[in-house]
């Protein structure tokens, strides 16, 4: 795979995050143990959990052609991670989507609630202008699918004139219980399911969702459901079902991001060549450690 990149599509936005020592009580006014501006969104935590880990990708999401604060702010925090952002769709309108947190240490939970209203999702027409000869891998996060299908099309028929060592592998991740991202489970060779989407379905374990929804999947690919502190479970072509217990840091702080950092760690782990049961190991650890620090910086502590 040479120094081939990982590109990863979904949301870029600012997240502001409120740290409390409780959750707050509706109409009530209170003060917060403290608060911090970062960047947000699956596609740019998936960046910087790469370069953390040590890759070097491209965040190609939705940023707003303005210089505006939040954007440059975000721009700013790549620049500093060492993310690669050549690949990003510039936006000529719309505002850069932020995202209000709350954090609450004593248990652990995030609460996000996302201003997303008018920036234009990544297009066919902004991929087709990707050279896709720089990657190895390409993650979407499952947004506005009825173009994901066809930009992941593409990449099927760039495959289809590729030596299996040049072919670049496909993942998808549907998190949110929306009915249009469901088409994009048989288009993964690697497919994250959500707890939310399992649940919604009416799973109640990891396990019961991958045997679930497996017959979804294309013929070949893997499958994979955090879930939460009881870990992860994959599931892959031979149907033998796998399992990484989570692994709890001493003291919870911090899940905001605790996803997308399994998500981005999986995706490391199989692109550097180990096996499904060794990834899934590895997504747990490191997202254990997320969840035991604020924000990113020692992860890998
Ligand atoms: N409370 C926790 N304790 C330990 N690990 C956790 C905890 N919450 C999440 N994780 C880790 O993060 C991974 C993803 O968490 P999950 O909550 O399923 O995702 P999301 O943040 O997208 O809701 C889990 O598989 C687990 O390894
Ligand atoms: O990994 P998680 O915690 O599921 O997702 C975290 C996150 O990507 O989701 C929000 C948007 O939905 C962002 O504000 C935030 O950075």
């Amino acid at each position: 795979m040479g120094d081939k990149k990982i590109l990863s599509i979904g949301l870029v936005c600012l997240d502001i995050i409120n740290v409390v020592d409780k959750y707050p009580e509706e109409d009530t006014d209170t003060r917060c143990l403290s608060q911090r501006w970062q960047s947000g969104g699956n596609a740019s935590n998936t960046c910087t959990v790469l370069s953390l880990l040590g890759d070097s990708d491209i965040a190609y999401g939705s940023l707003q052609y303005l210089s505006v604060c939040c954007t440059s702010f975000i721009v700013g925090d790549f620049a500093r991670r060492g993310v690669d952002i050549s690949g990003v769709a510039w936006q000529q309108w719309g505002e850069t989507p932020c995202a209000c947190c709350v954090v609450c240490p004593t248990n652990g939970p995030r609460t996000v609630v996302l201003s997303d209203t008018n920036l234009p999702d990544v297009s066919v027409e902004d991929f087709s202008k990707v050279d896709l000869s720089q990657y190895k891998w390409i993650h979407w996060e499952g947004r506005n699918a009825d173009e994901q299908v066809k930009m992941i099309e593409r990449a099927r028929e760039y495959n289809s004139k590729q030596e299996e060592k040049n072919r670049i592998t496909i993942s998808v991740e549907i998190e949110k219980t929306r009915e249009p991202l469901y088409q994009l489970f048989p288009l993964g060779d690697l497919v994250f399911v959500s707890k939310d989407v399992a649940q919604h379905f009416g799973f109640t374990s990891a396990a019961a969702a991958l045997k679930g929804f497996y017959g979804r999947l294309r013929k070949g690919a893997t499958l994979i459901c955090a879930w939460a502190e009881k870990g992860a479970d994959a599931m892959g072509p031979d149907g033998v079902i796998i399992h990484s217990d989570a692994f709890p840091p001493e003291k919870l702080v911090d899940t905001l991001g605790a996803g997308d950092t399994f998500n981005a760690s999986v995706i490391y782990s199989l692109s550097n060549g180990s096996s499904l049961q060794d990834a899934l190991t590895f997504g747990c650890q490191i997202a254990g450690k997320k969840c035991g620090v604020h924000g990113y910086d020692g992860i890998l502590h």
